[in-house]
């Protein structure tokens, strides 16, 4: 098999759907080998219920012959990426590694590129990322997505490889850039969640969007990253979509903080460790990140939305 994309929740099933409607020659792992079966007998993903997988779309229960092809897709949470790493015993020696989950490692403070180059150091890493609800890649709507490989011929192979009529790939060489916007951009949806959640209001949600990216381009700044990367899909785009669409996991769970309501503990809402990543790292680096530390706080249960919103409009008055 050309692709496996390793993690058969909601996205990588989407992407698979999607790769495998163009004829693309595609395996779909995931750990749990009963809802596999299921998945295999009904050819349905109940996490995707409107969207039939096509006949050609292999479900593999076995992940080291899924491990052999010549590009993976990772779909997995982003905390439980390192454990899916070490799970294959293969080396990748030159296989495309191509992350796409967002988030941050809190083991090592670090994106999931710097996990394959550390942890498979002969395999190739790299990023798909960007504004893309899995149900609506998996009903076929079109969708644009950053394709980022610091290698710019493997970069162009992989982003041919991967794009159908209904997904456009766009090109970058920033890796570190790509998957710092998806992985920021959760925690200001969590904080865009809250706000209208608590009833503040669309114009303080327009605020937070803004002084939020303000934080995402002042992180990927000090982490190497051209800033202006985030202006493109993987920051500003994905940004827009999550912070306004309550098909987001992580606005909804915002809401519900917000509302002061429950959430589901069992639904991926990755911005919760994203935002303690980057209040460990804004201690580290000294850097000045409002948002996402009283995300954070708030996650943590050390403060309340009412403290919160006190504590920031609270901060002195400063130039844009
Ligand atoms: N759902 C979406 O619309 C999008 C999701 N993503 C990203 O994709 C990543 C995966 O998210 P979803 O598929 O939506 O989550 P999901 O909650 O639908 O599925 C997660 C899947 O990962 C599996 N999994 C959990 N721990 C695992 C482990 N240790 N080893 C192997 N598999 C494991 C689960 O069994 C489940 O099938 C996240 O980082 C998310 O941010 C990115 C773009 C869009
Ligand atoms: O990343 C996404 C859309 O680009 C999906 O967002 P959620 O994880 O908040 O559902």
């Amino acid at each position: 098999m050309t692709i496996s994309v390793l993690g058969a929740g909601a996205f990588g099933t989407a992407l698979a759907i999607a790769l495998a409607r163009e004829g693309r020659d595609v395996q779909l792992w995931g750990r749990n080998p009963d809802a596999l079966a299921e998945m295999a007998r009904t050819r349905v993903n109940p996490k995707l219920p409107d969207a039939t997988l096509p006949e050609g779309l292999l479900i593999q229960p076995d992940l080291e012959l899924a491990a052999q092809s010549p590009t993976l897709l990772v779909a997995v949470p982003m905390q439980t990426v390192s454990g899916l790493l070490d799970n294959i015993d293969a080396s990748l020696n030159g296989q495309r590694v191509v992350a796409c989950c967002k988030g941050i490692d809190l083991t090592t403070g670090t994106g999931p590129s710097q996990l394959i180059a550390r942890q498979k150091p002969d395999a190739v890493p790299a990023v798909l990322t960007g504004p893309s609800f899995a149900s609506d890649i998996a009903q076929g709507l079109p969708t644009a997505l950053t394709l980022a490989c610091a290698d710019e011929a493997l970069g162009e192979q992989l982003q041919n490889e991967l794009a159908c009529a209904v997904l456009r790939i766009y090109r970058s060489k920033d890796v570190i850039g790509a998957e710092l916007g998806g992985a920021l951009k959760n925690v200001v949806a969590v904080a865009c969640g809250i706000v209208i959640g608590a009833k503040l209001g669309v114009s303080a949600r327009a605020a937070l969007m803004t002084r939020g990216f303000a934080e995402m381009q002042r992180v990927a700044e000090r982490m190497g990253a051209n800033p202006t990367t985030l202006v493109g899909l993987s920051g500003l785009g994905d940004l827009a979509l999550t912070c306004c669409s309550d098909q987001s996991r992580n606005y909804r769970f915002g809401m519900a903080l917000g509302a002061g309501t429950e959430f589901d503990k069992t639904t991926t809402v990755e911005g919760v460790a994203t935002a303690k990543a980057m209040a460990d790292i804004a201690q580290k680096e000294g850097l000045d990140l409002p948002i996402c530390t009283t995300v954070n706080a708030i996650c943590e249960g050390h403060i309340t939305v009412p403290e919160a919103l006190n504590q920031l409009l609270s901060r002195p008055l400063k130039e844009e």
